[in-house]
């Protein structure tokens, strides 16, 4: 129940404040959260008031948005809690609004997961909408792997962040998402040298349909839910079915999933190798493609297993330096995601058996596929592992420098530059602004940074 007192309180906001609460006002939701919020601490309202917000730098640029560091300069005055701002341009790309707005309404799906971000707070204009998430600064895991000698991490590296990952993924499929964009540029390290998750525009939730005639999400050989080792699970997985089981189903497209043409497989933002020196970013070659599941190249129904796959590509990009199915061309690429063996070097190990289940291209025989991130869980290489107190290491393997948020020298220049940024969207009329096509007008400025 929502008390008078908070719709009282809602009428009276100021529409930047009503702004802050963002799209959909008179969901169930979001009136609850606002009565939370007033029964319990004062609302940070002005969080997201972008008057209040001082930029500190560019974190980096995607496809769909690019992401500040800011700070709030009442409740914050010194940037001791910097946080991440991501701001798209509703012009920026095609249904750029509405896949920003399925990023805001994942994120606020996350509360207190160790390995996945929260919402902290979001806005939106008729020209931008951006929502801000915790900082991480210790870069992302292609960045961090590229600052190793050989430019691959030890087993027991891998091990610690396929570990929390799969948490993460755990997670997603929990609640009936896939993510389908598993990359190292989407890991991001935590202060505490944890990982969380980021870019969340195409995880997509899995079409839910009623169980008669339906299979559960479970092995084909023993579609009882009683041989789901963990009941809490098995009961989790009920509600995410897919249509018919095994490959035949997979390969007449009978799951009942959409097609994979949504997923995105054209350029994005893999950073230069040779540029890694702080700030310097490039958009030079293509990434995504490299861990695209062979039922997406196919076109078949696609659904959880996706992600456990492009885990194996990561996993063997993490251990060689390298992804498996690399090409020349896409073309190239998906010709060997679809019937190329990825190749092993070295002695065979639990790790290189995991790879290996995992990269399995028919979907129902892939590792995860049965019951999920248990089954991968229970594999070898994590033998001993104390999966419920992974959060609590204090020592993960690498944690950032504390003056790796040091930038705020600059911090008023940026200011400007940001501020100025955000003046001109809200004034185009502005002689200053000069908005050049099929560009997204942010790289303007970032140019004379
Ligand atoms: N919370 C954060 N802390 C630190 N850096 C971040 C954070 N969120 C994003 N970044 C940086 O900004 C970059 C772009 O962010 P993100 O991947 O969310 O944008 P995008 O436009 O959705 O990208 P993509 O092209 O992958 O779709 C990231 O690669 C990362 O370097």
């Amino acid at each position: 129940m929502i008390p008078s007192c908070a719709i009282a309180y809602i009428y009276f906001l100021p529409i930047k404040h009503i702004c802050y609460l963002h799209t959909n006002i008179v969901s169930l939701s979001c009136l609850s959260k606002i009565a939370m919020a007033i029964n319990t601490a004062p609302p940070a309202p002005d969080l997201l008031d972008l008057d209040n917000l001082r930029a500190i730098k560019v974190l980096g640029k995607g496809a769909m948005g690019t992401v500040f560091l800011v700070h709030h300069m009442s409740n914050d005055p010194f940037a001791h809690r910097p946080f991440a701002l991501k701001v798209v341009e509703k012009s920026s790309l095609r249904h750029a609004d509405r896949r920003a707005r399925h990023e805001i309404s994942v994120l606020s799906r996350f509360h207190n997961h160790p390995f996945l971000p929260y919402l902290i707070g979001s806005f939106e204009n008729h020209e931008i909408i951006c929502w801000a998430t915790p900082f991480c600064p210790g870069g992302d895991l292609n960045e961090l792997r590229y600052r190793q000698n050989d430019r691959a991490f030890s087993s027991a590296v891998i091990r610690f962040y396929l570990a929390e990952i799969i948490c993460a993924l755990e997670h997603f499929h929990l609640q009936g998402i896939v993510y389908r964009d598993l990359k190292p540029e989407n890991i991001l390290v935590q202060q505490s040298g944890h990982i969380t998750l980021t870019d969340f525009d195409l995880s997509r939730n899995l079409v839910q349909r009623k169980p008669d005639n339906l299979q559960i999400y479970s092995d084909p050989q023993e579609n009882s839910p009683a041989n789901l080792k963990n009941p809490h699970l098995a009961g989790k997985f009920k509600r995410f079915i897919i249509s018919k089981r095994g490959k035949h189903a997979l390969n007449n497209n009978m799951t009942g999933l959409k097609k994979a043409k949504s997923a995105r497989v054209s350029p994005v933002s893999r950073r230069n190798p040779d540029d890694f020196s702080r700030n310097e970013r490039s958009n030079s070659f293509v990434g995504t493609e490299e861990y695209v599941a062979p039922e997406i190249i196919r076109g078949d129904g696609h659904e959880f297993a996706v992600d456990w796959w492009a885990l194996g590509v990561l996993g063997y990009e993490m251990l060689y330096g390298t992804t498996p199915f690399k090409g020349k061309s896409r073309k190239e690429t998906f010709q060997k995601i679809l019937l190329g063996r990825p190749e092993f070097f070295g002695k065979p190990s639990p790790l290189t058996d995991l790879i290996r289940k995992l990269l399995e291209k028919d979907p129902t025989r892939r590792l995860g596929y049965r019951r999920g991130a248990c089954e991968i869980k229970e594999h070898e290489f994590f033998h001993g592992l104390k999966w419920d107190v992974l959060k609590e290491v204090v020592r993960p393997p690498f944690l950032p420098l504390k003056d790796e948020i040091g930038v705020i020298d600059d911090l008023v220049k940026c200011e400007i530059y940001i501020m100025e940024y955000f003046h001109k969207l809200k004034n185009p009329s502005s002689p200053l602004w000069s908005p050049t096509p099929n560009e997204c007008q942010l790289n303007v400025l970032l140019s004379e940074f």
